[in-house]
């Protein structure tokens, strides 16, 4: 597999680096970024934390706003930032150019319907080839975390519902935590996945939660901020925190007074999710 790197600054004693790779998962190149802390230059392997990014957003967003890098490199956990969707000539978009479908909004699922099946297996690309790529190329174990923002959030949660073994911990920031219910979600899953909401519940993180057995349970965290302009319409954490209550899952949910959808909020709490998911990662 060929990587080419695009761009390397040191951070932090650490090093941040974008790179290219042809992706045989969403058959098109793909970029992400990688914050290797200062422990990995001696040799030492770190597990990696695993962010996925919210709509319009690309692998530069988190690494850029969040301000993640001083914690990450005291604690010694390597963070990696997908892209949010297949790019180039010849990836279908929003018929009509909207952020929220298409480019920059791939919703980390495999699309079943023309013409978007061809491109967007994100959910492949993040669960299956993404870690591997990671794991062959770079100081680090094969011990995971995964997080996310909103778009993000949602494939965060997903994700580790869906494959309990593969991740320690999961954490979220204003997930779309109910997108069988929103309207980004049933824009998202008609256009990806065609008319028969069984398949779409799959990719629902609520659903999900409410249906977990006790032995795929793992350590689950959530920020939500109260004066977000997307929470009653888009959001719906109120789901998320039912879902827990029926199947006895033991999530922490906080409502965070003041905060909005932003990355102001993201680089405000950070760090506690960071602080989380390390003591779950230092002991496996
Ligand atoms: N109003 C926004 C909606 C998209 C949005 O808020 N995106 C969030 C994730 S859902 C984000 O992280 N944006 C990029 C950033 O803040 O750096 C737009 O039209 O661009």
């Amino acid at each position: 597999m060929s990587l080419e790197c695009l761009s390397s600054a040191k951070s932090f004693d650490g090093w941040h680096k974008q790179y290219s790779h042809p992706s045989t998962s969403t058959h098109c190149n793909m970029r992400f970024a990688i914050y290797l802390p200062p422990q990995t230059a001696t040799g030492e392997k770190v597990p990696v934390l695993y962010w996925l990014s919210g709509l319009t957003c690309t692998d530069e967003n988190f690494m850029q706003k969040a301000g993640a890098f001083a914690e990450a490199a005291r604690l010694g956990i390597a963070i990696v930032a997908p892209d949010t969707s297949p790019r180039g000539e010849g990836v279908a978009d929003d018929p009509e150019g909207r952020y929220d479908f298409g480019l920059g909004a791939g919703f980390y699922l495999n699309a079943t319907q023309a013409p978007y099946n061809e491109h967007y297996q994100m959910y492949d690309y993040i669960v299956h080839e993404l870690p591997k790529l990671v794991e062959e190329n770079f100081p680090v174990t094969s011990t995971r975390a995964i997080s996310g923002h909103s778009m993000g959030g949602h494939g965060a949660l997903m994700i580790a519902l869906k494959n309990p073994e593969r991740y320690t911990s999961v954490s979220a920031f204003s997930p779309i935590a109910n997108p069988i219910n929103c309207p980004w979600g049933q824009k998202a899953f008609t256009g990806y996945l065609g008319a028969d909401q069984s398949l779409w519940r799959e990719y629902d993180s609520s659903l999900l939660l409410a249906d977990c057995k006790p032995e795929d349970r793992r350590p689950a965290l959530v920020d939500q901020g109260d004066a977000d302009s997307f929470l009653t319409e888009q959001l719906k954490p109120e789901a998320l925190t039912a879902a827990a209550k029926k199947s006895d899952f033991p999530l922490t949910l906080r409502m965070q007074s003041g905060y909005d959808h932003s990355y102001f909020f993201i680089s405000s709490f950070i760090d506690d999710h960071l602080r989380f998911h390390h003591q779950y990662l230092a002991s496996s």
